[in-house]
């Protein structure tokens, strides 16, 4: 006899993970569970616009790598369009100079890389490819059902001891002993992590990947906003939004309708200026459990669940529409200097880690505004004081911010907060110290929604197989 699908779910965070996890959820229990998805915030999380002059502009969570494959099936299934994200020639500055500028001939970058630091770009493109080739088997994985009760299990069903080694080394650590230079390494990969997650290479290596494939051609963005992936997800669900701030959550045994005691959990939320609580069968966190961030409290559970307390980093996006004052990075004319992004080496001591030009969230291509002027996107760690504004731009017309808790402080060896908190309750965020993107975000809510079902209906031969590469091979 299959097991009637649980009365009740809640998930806590509607951003990218929490709302993918309630459409997941709704594949897999079917139309008749009730779905509470709570939000304390904006639906979207740390997927987020900014207004310019009567423009929106990701401030968060903005480029998608082409194989993303969940947020392209979100993408399609939902009904949205997507933007290309193509930025700018790209520099390199470190402090004193541009160590390198990107040109708009193929062959003469080519040549720019090869003299500057012979096959390393080639090969470090290898290196990414190949962790980007075991990472896309979990699509195979979760086609056929198959869930992992831990980030580290998951990882090791991808590439085994080597790549879940990943997150013990520093990426400096495993490009060092991959024999990368010193010169390539500070010149070319430093930049790229200090642009996408506002960190040195002590990150750690399988972060290190994401962030290199972040630097790959044909990213892509959604159309009017990352964040409308996460409405039409909650929509698609029929989940019942619920805008209010969970502060904790209990077990406790309560009489269901057929009379037998039950233990469920109670989610005890703050609305307005009201305290109301409810009772669900299955929990799912979709937050950072850190106290600055989601600040929710487990009470009276027999062990205690365990704390988080993992740093998160602080980045703030700043939006600027204005002229840039090159001549900081380069003695160039102004007309002349064409570069789109400016990237920073770790020792530049700049006050900023990167400033690029953006396109609106309905543009393909950045347009210039009549005056000329783009508007750029610049990642710091501290907020923008005027003076150091006015040192970027000659002159500017609008500046608009946002400061994030963006992503984990990344430092290996990583041990991933557990998925499975207790009996039925479940924590998606532990992904985000692999890796923090949108995609990590909703593979963990697929994998969180399959382990909730098979841990429900007792299909343990569904949940941590080994060898499962091995295993689907076989299968069409
Ligand atoms: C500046 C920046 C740039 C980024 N760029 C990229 C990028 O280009 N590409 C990419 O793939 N990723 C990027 N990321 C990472 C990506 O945005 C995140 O990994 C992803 O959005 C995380 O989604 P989430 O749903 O897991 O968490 P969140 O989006 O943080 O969602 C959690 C939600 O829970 C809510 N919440 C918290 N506590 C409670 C509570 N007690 N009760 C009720 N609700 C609560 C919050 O308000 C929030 O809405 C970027 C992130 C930042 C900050
Ligand atoms: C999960 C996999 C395999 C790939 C994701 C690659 C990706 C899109 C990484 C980006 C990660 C990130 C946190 C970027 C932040 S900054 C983004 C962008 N450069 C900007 O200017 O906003």
């Amino acid at each position: 006899e299959p097991r009637a699908p649980p009365d009740k779910i809640a998930i806590i965070g509607a951003g990218i993970g929490g709302t993918s996890a309630a459409y997941y959820l709704r594949q897999k229990f079917g139309k008749d569970v009730k779905i509470d998805l709570f939000e304390k915030g904006e639906v979207g999380g740390r997927l987020a616009t900014l207004t310019v002059r009567g423009q929106d502009y990701e401030a968060g969570g903005s480029v998608i790598h082409p194989l993303n494959l969940h947020m392209k099936r979100f993408v399609k299934d939902l009904g949205l369009s997507t933007v290309q994200s193509s930025g700018g020639l790209m520099g390199v500055y470190n402090g004193e100079t541009l160590v390198f500028e990107e040109s708009s001939w193929f062959i003469i970058n080519m040549i720019k890389l090869i003299w500057q630091y012979g096959f390393q770009s080639l090969r470090m493109h290898m290196w990414v490819e190949d962790i980007l080739d075991k990472f896309m088997r979990i699509y195979r994985y979760q086609s056929h059902d198959y869930a992992f009760s831990s980030v580290e299990k998951l990882l090791h069903s991808l590439g085994g001891d080597d790549f879940l080694g990943l997150l013990n080394q520093t990426l400096l650590e495993t490009l060092q002993k991959a024999g990368f230079s010193e010169k390539f390494l500070n010149e070319m990969i430093a930049p790229i992590m200090r642009v996408n997650y506002g960190q040195s290479m002590s990150i750690n290596g399988f972060v290190g990947a994401v962030s290199m494939s972040g630097a790959d051609s044909g990213l892509w963005a959604v159309e009017g906003g990352n964040k409308l992936v996460c409405s039409r997800l909650l929509q698609a669900s029929k989940s019942n939004l619920i805008r209010g701030s969970v502060m904790y959550i209990e077990e406790k045994t309560r009489a269901k309708q057929t009379g037998n005691p039950t233990k469920m959990y109670e989610v005890v939320y703050q609305t307005g200026s009201e305290t109301r609580s409810d009772f669900y069968d299955i929990v799912l966190v979709a937050t950072p459990l850190n106290r600055k961030m989601s600040n929710i409290t487990f009470l009276n559970f027999d062990p205690p669940i365990e704390e988080f307390h993992q740093y998160y980093q602080h980045i703030v996006t700043t939006l600027i529409k204005g002229q840039l004052n090159s001549t900081i990075f380069s003695s160039r004319d102004l007309d002349k200097f064409d570069l789109g992004m400016i990237l920073t080496t770790d020792n530049s001591d700049l006050f900023i880690n990167s400033i690029g030009i953006v396109s609106s969230v309905s543009e393909n291509n950045p347009q210039p505004s009549t005056d000329g002027t783009y508007v750029w996107k610049i990642f710091s760690q501290e907020i923008l004081t005027k003076e150091q504004i006015l040192k970027l731009f000659l002159s500017y017309d609008y500046a608009v911010k946002q400061p994030w808790l963006a992503y984990p402080h990344y430092k290996p060896p990583e041990k991933c907060p557990s998925i499975i908190l207790h009996d039925r309750l479940y924590y998606l965020n532990g992904m985000e110290f692999a890796a923090s993107a949108m995609e990590m975000s909703a593979i963990a809510a697929h994998n969180a929604a399959l382990l909730a079902y098979h841990r429900w209906n007792e299909h343990v031969d569904m949940i941590d197989q080994e060898d499962l590469y091995e295993k689907l091979k076989t299968e069409l």
